[in-house]
């Protein structure tokens, strides 16, 4: 979670400048449509001064939960609470809250200055307090000195940084993300990332973001909000995510998973042996609870658990090398057991590992199994 600013913000901003920092709660919220219900009921709590992130493939959610937060899409069924205030039928411009889109959605004709300050003349602040606080929200977000420009002199990068502090010189209480860096091409939207998690960490800001990006999600975000169809699938931190998946969708939509059937051999809590096909034995441990000896589960392997061994290795599963993908850094192999189920592994680009061929027997030891019971 984010703490107090270990330094003042650029623009003599601190945090206590902001009216931020409030938690909000989605009560079991519906959205349906006449053909379809496209989301719910789901449940989210944002909490205070994180960054929560709406993860999931097309279509199951993402924009229609942020557009019911920001009131521009009315919930069928449930309740909005932000900072302890009934939001759910509050009009979007009541609702203090700042949203920033992917395709930055600035005014070709008017100055930055103009469209940071847009906002602001809504809520009638006065003149002389709007010129300084949108000078000082540009330093924020890095921009000094661009006032009097268009944005079709900007960047796509500095168009951006311009739509957050349009977003945020209202000091709204929650600000609300919609892919905001899908239209920068990748290395900038490498560096944007980082620089948004900066600004969102020193205003100590309440956020949501919407990304399909796992790379994205998992480097930006306090808490990840994995959704599916509709539903929220898991909650839960970006290493809680990428280590305790709960079903099989969570550990094959987060990073590279290999899944294997096996049965339960011995189960002492979370710590299990199971029994792979064949009757080869690897330990693991249980994502969640501990699951009844016998019952069949789905085994977890991660690609860079994986290591390779002679094929004879006691406790290695035989295979053999069914496809290798050259990745520079990395070389990723596919190893087929004799059952014919796959196994991907990670290594480091070393000479040993790029004379492997297609076809040879190897031994896979796989190391930090996970076991997702019943799935
Ligand atoms: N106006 C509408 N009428 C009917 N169905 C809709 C409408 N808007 C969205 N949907 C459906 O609701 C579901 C969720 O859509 P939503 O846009 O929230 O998904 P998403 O996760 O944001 O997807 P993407 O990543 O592609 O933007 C989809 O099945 C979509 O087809």
């Amino acid at each position: 979670m984010t703490g107090c600013p270990p330094t003042p913000l650029r623009g003599g901003l601190h945090v206590k400048d902001f009216a931020l920092d409030h938690a909000l709660k989605l009560e079991k919220i519906v959205k349906r449509y006449a053909t379809a219900t496209a989301l719910g009921p789901v449940d989210i709590d944002v909490q205070k001064g994180e960054l929560l992130t709406l993860l999931g493939p097309s279509g199951c959610g993402k924009t229609t939960t942020l557009h019911i937060i920001a009131g521009l899409t009315a919930p069928t069924e449930g309740r909005l609470v932000l900072g302890g205030r009934d939001i759910t039928n509050l009009a979007p411009p009541y609702r203090d809250i700042g949203l920033v889109f992917q395709n930055y959605a600035l005014f070709p004709h008017r100055t930055i200055a103009q469209n940071v300050a847009f906002g602001l003349r809504m809520r009638k602040v006065p003149k002389p307090e709007i010129t300084d606080r949108v000078r000082r929200m540009l330093e924020v977000v890095g921009l000094p000195n661009v006032e009097e420009r268009y944005p079709s002199q900007l960047s796509g990068g500095q168009r951006q940084r311009v739509a957050l502090a349009r977003a945020l010189v209202i000091e709204p209480s929650i600000l609300l993300l919609d892919e905001p860096l899908s239209n920068l091409d990748a290395l900038l939207r490498k560096r944007m990332r980082l620089e948004l998690r900066d600004i969102q960490q020193r205003l100590g800001i309440t956020t949501v973001f919407v990304t399909h990006d796992q790379d994205e999600a998992f480097e930006m975000s306090d808490r990840v909000v994995l959704m599916n169809s509709g539903h929220v699938e898991q909650v839960g931190s970006p290493e809680t995510l990428y280590d305790r998946p709960q079903t099989r969708f969570a550990a094959t939509f987060i990073g590279e998973a290999s899944l294997i059937p096996c049965r339960i051999a011995e189960a002492t809590g979370e710590d299990l042996l199971v029994e792979l096909e064949k009757g080869y034995k690897v330990t693991a441990k249980s994502v969640r609870g501990a699951p009844v000896a016998g019952s069949e589960a789905l085994l977890m392997t991660r690609p860079e658990r994986v290591s390779l061994a002679a094929p004879d290795t006691p406790e290695a599963v035989p295979a053999k090398i069914s496809k290798r993908v050259f990745q520079g850094e990395r070389i990723l192999f596919e190893l087929e057991t004799p059952a014919g189920h796959a196994i991907q592994c990670s290594v480091p680009s070393l000479e040993n590992y790029r004379a492997m061929q297609l076809g040879e027997k190897v031994g896979a030891i796989l190391r930090e199994c996970r076991v997702i019971p019943g799935a």
